[in-house]
């Protein structure tokens, strides 16, 4: 096992750099298109830019410090034979190349030389996909990608194809090692592996996982040999995501990483809105009853602690009435950040209206109680709103007896919750 020198020294030395990007291109109009993109894709970057070599050498000695990436055309005025490609590379700065006209060798040179990328000048589509790999190297360096090969040659070449990318590489001769790497880290999110290695071949090593990790948690794509081609459908069947036929070329191997995370990355996206209320942005129910589940069930089988308190705003119907649904709608906004800022180690589901749940593991009814209640006291007579002024108080039940099912408790919650308005509001009840 041995995780990448140059992605961590390049990790570190990004850690608080502003984002700058340099742009080197002497068509006037073609760096205008860039600078305009950079501006709608990239707002949070500071763009340099420059039209000849020279130019660009100073600039980039300027702000070295702050460029993360360049974009840079490959045949300047003063430097026709891709000199400020070489120049950049030597600095260990990523570059995406773009080029007037193709050809296989100047593509082979230019992988060679190491560049993230070459585009050729073609259509708007072309610009936007050299800017957008700027975000995309950005996101990669916060990407786990375990690299399972026996063969030091095909391992040495798959890693120096990711950490162009930027991504952090692990490296892991056979399945054995791979899978214990990926059981200790649970944020690893790619796995490239062979199918013949010793110990644990790539099929043991994907079912093994499998068992684990779904589709959406830990990408696998396996690799496979032109001779064996019916390899990649027995990784796919055995659970891979995707496979590649070795020998590949470059922007295969790139597009399908990419593809494959880029896809992982919008599932993540679409279940954190399924998971979030739109209104206050805290967890809604559907979440509750499937996270919130896992707690619960995990709590039981552990014979662990785990309270559920349900918070209510009292008379909030009479601020919806005095001040209209805009400022009702301020106050839960307002509430919302307040709880998450005092309770936020806890998942706060908002359950609907001005209701809110708070699951609390590990945290017996008396200790529940002492925290909930707290927010309760702070919260009193506090403004909420400023204008028009509003002060709130809330009630609060607090359940902890875990022999029921979550929904139980969460009604022996409502219950408690039901008897601190009965008994006057603005208190917490908690069981007897
Ligand atoms: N502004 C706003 N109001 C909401 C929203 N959802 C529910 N409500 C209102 O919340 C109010 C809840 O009122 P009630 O259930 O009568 O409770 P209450 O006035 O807080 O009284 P108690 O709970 O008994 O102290 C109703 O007026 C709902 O219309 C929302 O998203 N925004």
């Amino acid at each position: 096992m041995a995780s990448n020198a140059r992605s961590e020294q390049r990790d570190i030395s990004l850690e608080g750099r502003q984002k700058h990007l340099l742009i080197v291109e002497d068509s006037r109009l073609v760096g205008k298109i860039l600078k305009h993109l950079a501006s709608s894709m990239l707002p949070d970057y500071t763009v340099h830019y420059a039209t000849t070599y020279k130019e660009g050498c100073e600039l980039f000695e300027q702000h070295q410090h702050n460029i993360f990436a360049a974009i840079i055309d490959l045949n300047l005025p003063d430097a026709p034979n891709g000199e400020m490609a070489g120049y950049l590379l030597s600095n260990e700065l990523p570059i995406i190349v773009l080029t007037g006209n193709y050809s296989d060798e100047s593509r082979e040179r230019l992988l060679l030389l190491g560049v993230v990328d070459y585009v050729t000048k073609e259509s708007q589509y072309s610009y936007e996909h050299a800017i957008g790999l700027v975000r995309r190297l950005e996101k990669n360096q916060s990407i786990k990608i375990v690299v399972a090969e026996d063969s030091q040659a095909q391992q040495m070449f798959i890693t120096s194809l990711l950490e162009q990318h930027l991504y952090q590489v692990i490296t892991a001769n056979n399945g054995a090692e791979a899978l214990a790497i990926i059981e200790q880290d649970p944020s690893i999110n790619l796995l490239i592996t062979d199918y013949n290695m010793p110990q644990m071949d790539g099929f043991e090593l994907t079912k093994a996982l499998r068992r684990k990790f779904n589709k959406s948690e830990l990408i696998i794509i396996g690799l496979s040999g032109v001779e064996q081609k019916t390899l990649s459908a027995r990784f796919i069947k055995n659970g891979a995501n995707d496979f590649l036929c070795k020998p590949f070329i470059q922007e295969e191997f790139h597009c399908r990483v990419t593809h494959n995370i880029e896809a992982q990355e919008q599932l993540n996206r679409i279940r954190e809105w399924a998971y979030h209320d739109a209104l206050t942005n805290l967890y809604n129910r559907r979440y509750l009853f499937d996270k919130g589940l896992e707690l619960h069930k995990n709590a039981r089988k552990n014979g662990e602690a785990l309270s559920i308190a349900v918070i209510d705003i009292d008379h909030f119907k009479q601020i919806n009435d005095t001040y209209g649904h805009d400022v009702g709608d301020k106050v839960l906004i307002a509430i919302s950040s307040l709880l998450t800022s005092s309770l936020g180690d806890y998942p706060i589901i908002r359950m609907g209206g001005e209701e809110f749940c708070i699951v609390m593991p590990n945290k017996c009814n008396q200790d529940a109680y002492d925290i909930i209640d707290q927010f309760r006291d702070n919260l009193a007579g506090k403004t909420i709103v400023a204008d028009p002024r509003i002060t709130i108080t809330i009630s609060a039940g607090v359940a902890s007896a875990l022999q029921q099912s979550l929904d139980d408790q969460i009604n022996a919650a409502d219950k408690l919750l039901y008897q601190a308005k009965e008994d006057g509001r603005n208190r917490t009840v908690k069981e007897t």
